[in-house]
């Protein structure tokens, strides 16, 4: 299966367990997988065969602002029901990271993977 995939996404948004995180904004930082077959945008080279991944970005983006959870569980599930929901796309794998949740750790995160159901 082919694959679109967009890098290193930051987004600023509320999220976190504890009060003092839910006053605030934070960084988040999406690396994001789609199945998808890029051959009939290849044949014909158009973008409207295509997984536009501006588009694409910029969806996740607006959602990701917009919304409060708790846990980056919860975010990252959000987040690929929404693909699922707005691109014909086989799979997705979100892998989200909270850079600056850990002072000794680069980053911590989740990733998941999820196959549309037929
Ligand atoms: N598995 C998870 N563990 C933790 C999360 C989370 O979203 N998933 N969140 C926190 C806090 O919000 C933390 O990031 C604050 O620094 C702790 N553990």
């Amino acid at each position: 299966m082919d694959k679109v995939f967009v890098e290193g996404l930051e987004v600023l948004t509320t999220i976190g367990v504890y009060d003092w995180e839910k006053d605030i904004k934070q960084k988040l930082r999406f690396d994001l997988e789609m199945g998808f077959n890029t051959a009939p945008a290849a044949k014909e080279d158009d973008i409207n065969k295509a997984l536009d991944y501006a588009t694409l970005s910029q969806v996740v983006t607006e959602f990701v602002a917009a919304h409060q959870f708790e846990l980056l569980e919860t975010m990252a599930e959000r987040v690929a029901e929404l693909i699922f929901a707005r691109f014909a796309v086989q799979f997705v794998k979100v892998r989200l990271t909270k850079p600056n949740a850990i002072v000794n750790a680069q980053g911590v995160g989740v990733e998941i993977l999820r196959t549309r159901k037929v």
